[in-house]
């Protein structure tokens, strides 16, 4: 679930996009790159790490120009090794750079087809990069003579949504023309416009996350609409054009429920308001299925769970109490790479305030359940703390199915939801009652905020794959993958966990 954004202003951006990428750092923990261009170069610094420790001052005044792109990487293909961090470049045409949200489900084929019958070298396993090939190819097709208009872009866009298959929101910069920006058919992966108006003219920023055009001191425009390409060329000229045949609009429902930051308006929905709705959904079904006395205080595991269990503690006219304190320094368990790294996060991350649970029976709401790596640690302090009952509560149904759309998760097993009862994952994370929200008031919870948002992109919680292409063999391949790493991805993984060892020591 990477952060990107892509900026045209009429003064230097690297500032800009280092900025948007901090307030974007929440979507991907593992990598950040910026790439921008002036006069026909282009400039780039990427690696692994969060965005503060990979950029230095040196890198930053080497970033040059009035135009560019960053993004931040949480990885859902290839490896986690440095030589995939975003944005990708490829040298013709033009020279084109690319960041990447969104996961695709064909790309390998893609990639076998670039060699055979596009004669074109993708040097990693990244979905991108092969994403970004097909984008070059496409533009090469649609570009007679040396210069580029929009249309032509507009065409190769066309072309790629229908080669390409899975989530995407993209940005990328041609060099010595502008940048473009498109979303997939479904508009799953979220993306949207932002602007300034100047005395030089306006300049836009296209990000992930509404969060950060607000950050940068820009007005929210509107969202790209699903198969939508917007070009912004060098001197600020916006255009646009709708490239695919039958968009939909299916938002990740999980951006909701966690990924996004609740400050965020996405799709015309603002997350804060939907995360309180879930707290309000939620309530209603703990009144159905717990008498009054049952619980004496409702606490939320910090931080995406705030919202939902300050609401659900409201409409049960229950005490709402902090009783776990986050370390401020150390990131989203859920997006570390590797379960031992997730697994001592937690204990590093969280802490109890032991008066708040003495004698007390505890209500512990969280936005969900995935691995259950966060739960079962945290009952195990709430206990330990002198809880006399631990109820579990999660803003979100179970979690039972992989996802192939920008959520690392392909796995089956690694799902404590998946093969079990709601009581036998009570059991796991040792609560003594445990309560999911069902996945129509999930979905309520949205489209309470935005009517016009009625179908959304839930397969973790339901099974069903929007893109439609997503067959019982595919998840067994991707599952077999994850669970057989090829040797140089493994050295990539364990040299990653590594250095996310290292921060968070
Ligand atoms: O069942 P699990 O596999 O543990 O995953 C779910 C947990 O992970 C996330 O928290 P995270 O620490 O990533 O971020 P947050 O601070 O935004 O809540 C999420 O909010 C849940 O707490
Ligand atoms: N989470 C994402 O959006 C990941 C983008 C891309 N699939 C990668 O692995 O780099
Ligand atoms: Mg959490």
């Amino acid at each position: 679930m990477c952060g990107i954004v892509g900026v045209v202003s009429h003064n230097p951006v690297n500032q800009l996009i280092y900025d948007a990428l901090l307030l974007l750092q929440h979507r991907g923990q593992d990598a950040a790159g910026i790439a921008t261009s002036h006069a026909n170069m282009f400039y780039m610094h990427k690696a692994n790490g969060l965005v503060r420790d990979v950029f230095r001052t040196r890198n930053m005044r080497s970033l040059q120009g009035n135009i560019g792109i960053g993004q931040c990487r949480y990885p859902t293909a290839g490896s986690a090794s440095a030589e995939e961090a975003q944005p990708f470049y490829v040298n013709a045409p033009f020279g084109i750079t690319l960041a990447h949200n969104g996961n695709l489900t064909n790309w390998e084929q893609l990639k076998i087809e670039m060699f055979k019958n596009d004669r074109r070298h993708i040097n990693t396993s990244s979905d991108s990069e092969v994403l970004l090939n097909v984008l070059a190819h496409e533009i090469q097709q649609a570009t007679s003579g040396y210069s580029l208009d929009p249309a032509a872009l507009f065409k190769a866009v066309a072309i790629l949504h229908k080669r390409v298959r899975g989530s995407y929101a993209v940005v990328a910069q041609i060099s010595g023309y502008g940048l473009l920006a498109f979303r997939d058919p479904y508009g799953i992966r979220p993306l949207c416009i932002g602007f300034n108006d100047t005395d030089k003219g306006t300049e836009y920023v296209v990000a992930s996350e509404s969060v950060a055009l607000e950050g940068l001191g820009f007005r929210f425009l509107r969202d790209v609409m699903p198969g939508e390409a917007i070009f912004i060329d060098n001197d600020g000229q916006l255009y646009n054009q709708q490239c695919a045949e039958n968009p939909t609009l299916n938002p990740c429902a999980f951006e909701y429920v966690y990924f996004a930051r609740p400050d965020s308006v996405i799709d015309g929905a603002s997350v804060y308001a939907a995360r309180l709705k879930m707290g309000e959904y939620l309530a209603d079904k703990i009144k159905r299925e717990f008498t009054a006395g049952d619980i004496d205080v409702v606490m939320p595991i910090p931080d995406s769970s705030r919202p939902a269990a300050m609401e659900l503690a409201l409409k049960l006219n229950l005490d709402y109490r902090e009783g776990f304190i986050k370390n401020r320094y150390i990131g989203r368990t859920f997006l570390m790479p590797g379960q031992a790294i997730r697994a001592k996060s937690v204990r590093q991350k969280l802490n109890a305030i032991g008066s708040e649970f003495k004698g007390k029976s505890v209500l512990l709401v969280d936005d969900s359940i995935v691995r259950g790596t966060t739960s079962r640690e945290i009952v195990q302090m709430a206990r330990d703390s002198g809880a006399k009952r631990v109820i579990f509560a999660s803003a979100a149904p179970p979690v039972k199915f992989p996802n192939v759309y920008g959520i690392d998760m392909p796995t089956r097993n690694e799902l404590i939801a998946y093969g079990r009862s709601t009581e036998e994952v009570c059991r796991e994370i040792t609560a003594d009652a445990l309560v999911y929200q069902d996945i129509e008031a999930l979905k309520r919870s949205i489209s309470d905020v935005n009517p016009a948002l009625r179908n959304f992109e839930a397969s973790c919680f339901d099974g069903v794959y929007v893109t439609g292409d997503i067959s019982r063999d595919y998840l067994d391949r991707i599952e077999f993958a994850r669970n057989n790493p090829q040797p140089e991805s493994d050295d990539a993984v364990r040299s990653q966990l590594n250095l996310n060892l290292a921060q968070v020591d």
